[in-house]
């Protein structure tokens, strides 16, 4: 690929991922669990410690009104519960529309509508949005990156903003380094991200970006919403292990996903099928995830997934005899070419990669519930898997989680767990506590159970080894295996009880935050012609226009001038009001990447609008004063020059904040470029030009009062005459005509800054309350 290629010979490192270097791209994939866990500058984010936190969910039911049947609710998540362990990666799995994102959303706190009732806890406490959004990751589905970076900035770009600020830049900068070797990405790191116009980076680089940007802030818990969407099965399974590298220091991790290989659902340790909302399988992937299909859901369900067993039974029998043809041939075909180090290499394939070319019991799980749900067995599969043991062992495990949250050790365990309840918590069985006390109390089946766990414990002793699948026949429950990952994952540090209780919803300042904005993206805005030229050019086209139509008038008080003078200031004072409309992508355009720059806790509302009025406004100082010196002393106006361009100047300012209420309340462009002309339009009427403020009918004065384009003309004209107001009409004067005699320009320039205060003001609230997008 032409980007791949182009940055390999730019970075100086000889991979092309996308090309398919997997000798190198390996190498990167080994170092990658143990460099970022052992990194300095990783270790050292926000995040403190990094264990993950146990996610328990019990009858966690979510419904929106329903948009088929009117005055009725849908139930898109209906009592699901489960438990996300530390240092385990899980699958949420399920035909399309299961509510797969809706579930992970919902542990996200990213759902902006419905109802949700149930139990949810992190680390055995009920996380705030704000503890969401600075200390987990989320990879949603479609990227939303910022088109102008290269991949190294937007990785920096959300450092500097999702890391502690005490936290030097050359350690941001080291931590960049090894993400972007972990994702490989190095190859491309100095590669503008580009936009649908103008191609930059490749769909798979663009997705490992953004894996990136969740993991920069090392955090405890990461949810990815079909991360391998849009990649090509190699590239789909090196990003799976990478991120299944990350649950060696113990993070939580949560993904939904489609049809993946067999190489890459075998990375999970855990599966949770959802048909239709509800759970019809929670539990460890694999052998066992067939053997309960075969054995617990219906007839019809079961017969699928009993052929699909003996298939997975075969393929795995058959597995080292198709490796040793395989390694036979490729080794043998190298030697035979004399290319000893391609013998070598060529011998690569393992038992697991070449059975999973035969078989992949992801997809077939997944089929074989689709085809229930076709045949309207939905909820049998549901009630067949509540019923089963696993079901039920899963639910004492959930209880047994609870009641150590209830007694304050934060779902994990709060001390160490001894040996024997090491091991079951390794096996799955689990039925051992910390504190017997508080789990007997709450969950006395559990408690009931302890001879499975001693059993288990011991059959686990015996292995010496971790042979679990040997292990796990002995234990009461085949299916409850969980890895032994968890073992080290039983405390609640103070740092994160701290982390779960914040109220801060970003980890940085908001002024370093808007330091960051205007560094990475108004510098770039600057350089950029696109943003430019919509911000320059109407401005000089009307400014040269009025200039050159009103050469040298602005002196002459004859009667017959007194007009054209007159006009030319409303033209001045118009100009930014019709030119707010260059303003308003701005925000709308931007707003995908906006919502979910929030939900990562980048920055607070507040930090965006006010670095988008200070890149505009940095601007608009410039260029109204160049563009106000030569139409003032061109046109040869009277007054205070500086009044002239102060007025100008405030004037677009309150266009600007204007534009960014209209686009904030607007759901999309349509609707934005209709609005804000109709709205300028509506405030011509009332600026006191075309009908003076006095001739205005009593029921639309109000309106007058409230018309900032009053105050800039009339700002304008008092600049203009207060010292030549000469007879305009009868024996009136010009400012006595339109209602200006007497008025004070300086208070003119204060009310039309109130506007100012007030729109932005407005925005403000609107950015922060008014939800156009709706998950
Ligand atoms: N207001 C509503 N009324 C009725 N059904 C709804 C409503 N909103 C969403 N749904 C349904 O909720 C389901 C959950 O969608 P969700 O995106 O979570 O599914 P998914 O499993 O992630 O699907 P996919 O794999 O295709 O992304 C969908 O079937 C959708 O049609």
């Amino acid at each position: 690929m032409s980007t791949a290629s182009g940055a390999s010979s730019r970075g100086g490192v000889d991979v092309d991922v996308e090309a398919g270097d997997v000798s190198t791209y390996d190498s990167m994939g080994k170092a990658g669990a143990a460099a970022l866990a052992a990194s300095p500058s990783t270790t050292s984010s926000g995040a403190g410690s990094s264990k993950g936190l146990r996610i328990l969910m019990k009858d966690l039911t979510y419904t929106v009104p329903s948009n088929t049947k009117k005055g009725e609710v849908a139930y898109l998540l209906r009592d699901v519960s489960a438990f996300l362990e530390p240092g385990q990666m899980t699958a949420l799995m399920g035909p399309s529309g299961s509510g797969k994102t809706t579930l992970l959303d919902l542990l996200a706190g990213r759902k902006t509508v419905g109802k949700t009732s149930g139990h949810l806890s992190f680390g055995g406490v009920t996380p705030t949005k704000q503890f969401l959004r600075r200390y987990t990751g989320y990879v949603e589905q479609f990227d939303t990156l910022l088109g102008d970076l290269t991949v190294r900035e937007m990785l920096l770009y959300t450092a500097e903003l999702k890391r502690p600020t005490s936290e030097p830049l050359t350690e941001k900068k080291e931590a960049v380094d090894v993400l972007l070797k972990r994702l490989a990405l190095t190859p491309c790191a100095d590669v503008r991200i580009g936009d649908p116009l103008t191609k930059g980076i490749s769909g798979g680089q663009a997705k490992r970006t953004n894996i990136g940007i969740a993991l920069i802030s090392n955090p405890r818990v990461l949810f990815l919403d079909e991360p391998t969407s849009g990649l090509d099965s190699y590239t789909a399974n090196e990003v799976m292990k990478v991120v299944r590298g990350l649950t060696s220091d113990g993070t939580t991790i949560a993904a939904t996903i489609h049809s993946p290989t067999a190489a890459t659902f075998a990375l999970f340790d855990r599966v949770m099928l959802l048909v239709r909302g509800q759970v019809v399988y929670f539990g460890p992937q694999g052998l066992p995830a067939l053997e309960f299909a075969a054995s617990e859901w219906g007839p019809a369900a079961a017969g699928t997934a009993s052929e699909l067993l003996a298939l997975h039974r075969a393929a795995s029998a058959a597995a080292p005899a198709i490796e040793a043809a395989a390694a036979a041939t490729a080794g043998g075909a190298a030697a035979a070419a004399g290319d000893e180090d391609g013998a070598k290499k060529k011998k690569k394939p393992s038992a697991s990669s070449i059975a999973a070319l035969a078989f992949n019991d992801a997809e077939v799980l997944v089929e074989a519930v689709t085809e229930a749900d076709h045949r309207g067995e939905a909820t049998g599969l549901a009630t067949a898997y509540a019923q089963s043991r696993l079901a039920q062992d899963n639910a004492r495990q959930i209880e047994l989680y609870m009641a150590e949250g209830a007694a304050g050790r934060g779902g994990l365990g709060g001390s160490k767990p001894s040996g024997a309840c090491r091991v079951a918590a390794a096996l799955g069985v689990s039925k051992c506590n910390s504190s017997k006390g508080a789990s007997t109390k709450a969950a006395p089946e559990a408690a009931a159970s302890v001879a499975d766990v001693e059993q288990g414990a011991a059959a686990a002793t015996a292995t010496a080894g971790g042979e679990q699948q040997l292990v796990r026949q002995r234990t009461s429950s085949p299916f409850a295996a969980v890895s032994s990952a968890t073992t080290s994952s039983l405390s609640v540090s103070e740092q994160v009880a701290k982390e779960l209780a914040t109220r801060s919803e970003t980890v940085t300042p908001w002024f370093w935050g808007l330091w960051t904005l205007l560094k990475y993206r108004s510098s770039k805005n600057y350089c950029n012609p696109g943003w430019l030229g919509p911000r320059i050019a109407d401005k000089l086209l009307i400014s040269l226009i009025i200039l050159t139509l009103y050469l040298g008038v602005g002196d002459n008080f004859a009667a017959d001038n007194l007009i054209n003078i007159q006009s030319s200031l409303f033209m001045w004072a118009l100009l930014p009001a019709f030119g707010a409309a260059s303003y308003v992508p701005a925000i709308v355009l931007e707003r995908r990447l906006f919502v979910r720059e929030r939900a990562d806790g980048l920055y607070r509302v507040f930090t965006y609008l006010a670095a988008k009025l200070v890149e505009e406004l940095v601007l608009s100082v410039i260029i109204t004063l160049i563009f106000s010196s030569y139409v003032f002393y061109g046109v040869q106006l009277r007054g205070d020059w500086v009044v002239f361009w102060l007025v100008y100047f405030i004037d677009l300012s309150v266009g600007i904040v204007l534009a960014y209420l209209v686009a904030a309340l607007s759901p999309n462009m349509d609707v934005a470029n209709a609005a804000l002309p109709g709205f300028v339009v509506t405030l011509l009427f009332f600026a006191g030009q075309l009908m003076t403020v006095d001739s205005i009918p009593p029921w639309w004065q109000w309106y007058s009062r409230i018309d900032p384009l009053r105050y800039a003309w009339g700002a304008l004209m008092v600049n203009q005459f207060e010292h030549n107001d000469v007879i305009f009409a009868g024996d009136q004067t010009i400012l006595q005509y339109y209602g200006l005699a007497g008025a004070d320009k300086w208070a003119y320039i204060g009310y039309l800054s109130l506007f100012w205060i007030v729109f932005a003001t407005l925005a403000l609230l609107a950015l922060t309350y008014v939800r156009h997008q709706k998950r």
